[in-house]
């Protein structure tokens, strides 16, 4: 029923006198978030504020992905697997959001974009080191990309801390083994430092999990998880290709890298191989 003027009558209990209390905007530190869009181009462009503002959500949303995976990874080391897929679950669901919010940049024309785009110079999210460091705690690991970030010792210290730490196949890998599971010494005794590689004797551990799931359903249940995790990040890579082409087609990346091609090869990498592997193996 809609009132006489229209208009919302404040209620007597809302408090309106905030001096020298904790507001909305002091609690979620909006003079600094909302002052942090800082466009380059001059003049300045309408679209850059849209193109800062959706990296800058996403840099916000892989915080908390690294915060869930991170969570996700301690709670396995001890042994805590429904907490552990209570925080994969979330980081799905997070997935989701990171990548349909790719439809909002697709309405950023070529056209649009290449009036701004020089006035980035070399700045590439090929530099997030955020992007790096979920990459590297879902098993993703490459010394060469610490070299990226030498220039700022506080990236580098994230990014080396996370390269030296077991990956999250590595922790439930180690939690299968500790539930019975045949895991290989090779894959418990690995360096996490390397690019988690494929390891063809690990199938036969992961085959039981699928061939006898009523006996291994927690199990079953998280590597599908995995699965769904790795699809997901997959997802992302896809759609950021796909805007990619649709903004600078096959021109060479800011990062000086070849753009488009450079960004493909990393769709034939895998997080965990032998989650897929398994697959083909399953019903003969
Ligand atoms: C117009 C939109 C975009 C274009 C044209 C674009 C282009 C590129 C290109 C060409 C690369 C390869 C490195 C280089 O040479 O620069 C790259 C890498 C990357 N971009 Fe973007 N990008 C766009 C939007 C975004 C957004 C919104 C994000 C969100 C954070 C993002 C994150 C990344 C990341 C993480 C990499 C490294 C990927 C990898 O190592 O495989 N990009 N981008
Ligand atoms: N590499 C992009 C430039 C770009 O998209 C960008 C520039 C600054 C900060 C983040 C970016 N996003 C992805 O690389 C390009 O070649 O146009």
């Amino acid at each position: 029923m809609s009132t006489e003027n229209n208009e919302r009558e404040l209620e007597a209990g809302i408090v309106t006198d905030l001096s020298g209390r904790m507001t909305y905007g002091s609690y979620l530190s909006l003079d600094q978030l909302l002052t942090a869009q800082n466009p380059v181009s001059v003049p300045e462009h309408h679209d850059e504020l849209l193109f800062i503002i959706q990296h800058q959500t996403t840099e916000l949303w892989l915080k908390q992905l690294l915060h869930e995976l991170s969570s996700a990874r301690e709670l396995l080391a001890s042994d805590d697997l429904r907490e552990a897929l209570k925080r994969v679950a979330r980081v799905k669901r997070i997935q989701d959001v990171m990548t349909q919010q790719w439809a909002i940049l697709a309405t950023l024309t070529p056209t649009e974009y290449a009036q701004f785009r020089g006035a980035l110079g070399n700045s590439s999210g090929f530099q997030s080191v955020q992007y790096r460091a979920v990459e590297f705690a879902l098993g993703n690991k490459n010394e060469k990309m610490l070299s990226v970030f030498s220039d700022h010792p506080a990236n580098l210290a994230l990014l080396t801390a996370e390269w030296h730490k077991p990956t999250l196949y590595d922790e439930f890998l180690r939690y299968a083994s500790r539930r019975g599971l045949p895991i290989p010494a090779e894959i418990l005794d690995r360096d996490v430092r390397l690019p988690y590689r494929e390891t063809p004797e690990l199938v036969p551990a992961i085959r039981e999990i699928y061939q006898n799931h009523q006996q291994h359903w927690d199990l079953y249940e998280a590597c599908e998880d995995l699965v769904d995790l790795e699809d997901n990040f997959q997802f992302w890579r896809f759609r950021h290709l796909k805007t990619v082409a649709r903004t600078i087609g096959m021109k060479v990346g800011t990062g000086g890298s070849s753009g488009v091609g450079f960004l493909q090869r990393a769709l034939d990498l895998t997080f965990f191989p032998e989650l897929y592997t398994v697959r083909t193996e399953i019903g003969g």
